[in-house]
């Protein structure tokens, strides 16, 4: 059946090896908890959950706009049938330091492996946009702290996303991203660096696992794999990739089916009935059905 075979802690100790191995994760942005399903069929290592991809799927843009509780609940449904390890992107933390750390607590019982809190202030924008603006350097390190002392899985990731480069320059984003990991800040997430030499000067100045935002429509180059392998990186996160296929895809499908007044074109691009069936282990909820009970039945079993 649709469920995982590890639970959180073992999710949250995989993804500390991860970091700790040096070697690239790389992490597709789940658009639901069955593209999660898929992200972990295809042999990723680790799934993000998007704060741009969670508010657009509600319709709304990534603005703040969406509530802590929200976002757990949508975590909580990727963790339940994904064992890959999930890092969620929190925002703000959705206020004040003791809002960051009800956060923490919130998405660890939802079963994830870490989150990330970026310096912006409220309402936030996309990284990759203009406009931005920081928190003082002594608030962010409060958000931090609370972060880190709320947690009751030392496991738990707690990640410090800097929005700073675009504000203050380069040399502010390091100063701010060691005084977040002085604060407790387990791994950095510098956002919007501007080319492969600010990741490089981002990699030796800062001495905790790297994150590099390889978003699509953004400020930097999309670097590959083993480029961000070399500049010494450890998540190459691909935040908005599914969404943006997904949508492209939808889009194109309406106006074919509008167009024609059926959508036979189209069969060959979808995902078949049968394929999807396999996705959500349906033999098994028959099994089950007819008396095998047996919950530990599941794909590959
Ligand atoms: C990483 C990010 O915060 C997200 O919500 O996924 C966004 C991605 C995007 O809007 O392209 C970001 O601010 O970079």
């Amino acid at each position: 059946m649709l469920h995982t075979r590890t639970t959180p802690a073992e999710r949250r100790r995989a993804f500390r090896a991860q970091l700790a191995s040096g070697r690239l994760i790389r992490m597709p942005g789940a658009v639901n908890p069955l593209s999660a399903r898929l992200i972990q069929e295809t042999g990723f290592e680790a799934a993000y959950l998007s704060g741009a991809v969670f508010s657009a799927d509600l319709g709304l843009p990534d603005i703040g706009l969406t509530t802590s509780t929200e976002l757990a609940e949508r975590a909580r449904q990727i963790a339940r049938v994904c064992d890959l390890p999930l890092l969620v992107d929190a925002d703000t933390g959705f206020g004040e330091p003791m809002n960051a750390a009800r956060t923490v607590q919130l998405l660890e019982d939802a079963g994830v492996a870490g989150l990330h809190l970026e310096d912006q202030v409220n309402p936030k924008r996309c990284g990759h946009l203009d406009g931005k603006s920081v928190v003082p350097r002594a608030e962010m390190v409060r958000r931090v702290r609370a972060a880190v002392s709320a947690r009751r899985d030392a496991d738990f990731v707690i990640m410090a996303r800097t929005d700073a480069r675009a504000v203050e320059g380069l040399d502010a984003a390091i100063d701010r991203a060691k005084a977040y990991v002085e604060a407790g800040a387990d791994a950095v997430f510098p956002e919007a660096l501007a080319d492969e030499g600010e990741f490089a000067a981002f990699r030796a100045a800062v001495g905790v696992p790297l994150l590099a935002n390889m978003t699509e429509f953004g400020k930097g180059r999309l670097l590959t794999a083993q480029a961000l392998t070399d500049l010494g990186y450890n998540i190459a996160l691909y935040p908005v990739t599914l969404l943006r296929l997904a949508m492209g895809a939808v889009e194109d499908g309406l106006r074919t089916l509008a167009a024609e007044g059926t959508q036979a074109a189209l069969l060959p691009r979808m995902q078949t009935r049968s394929r999807l069936y396999e996705l959500l282990d349906y033999e098994a909820y028959s099994s089950f059905d007819s008396g095998v009970f047996d919950f530990t039945l599941g794909p590959g079993d």
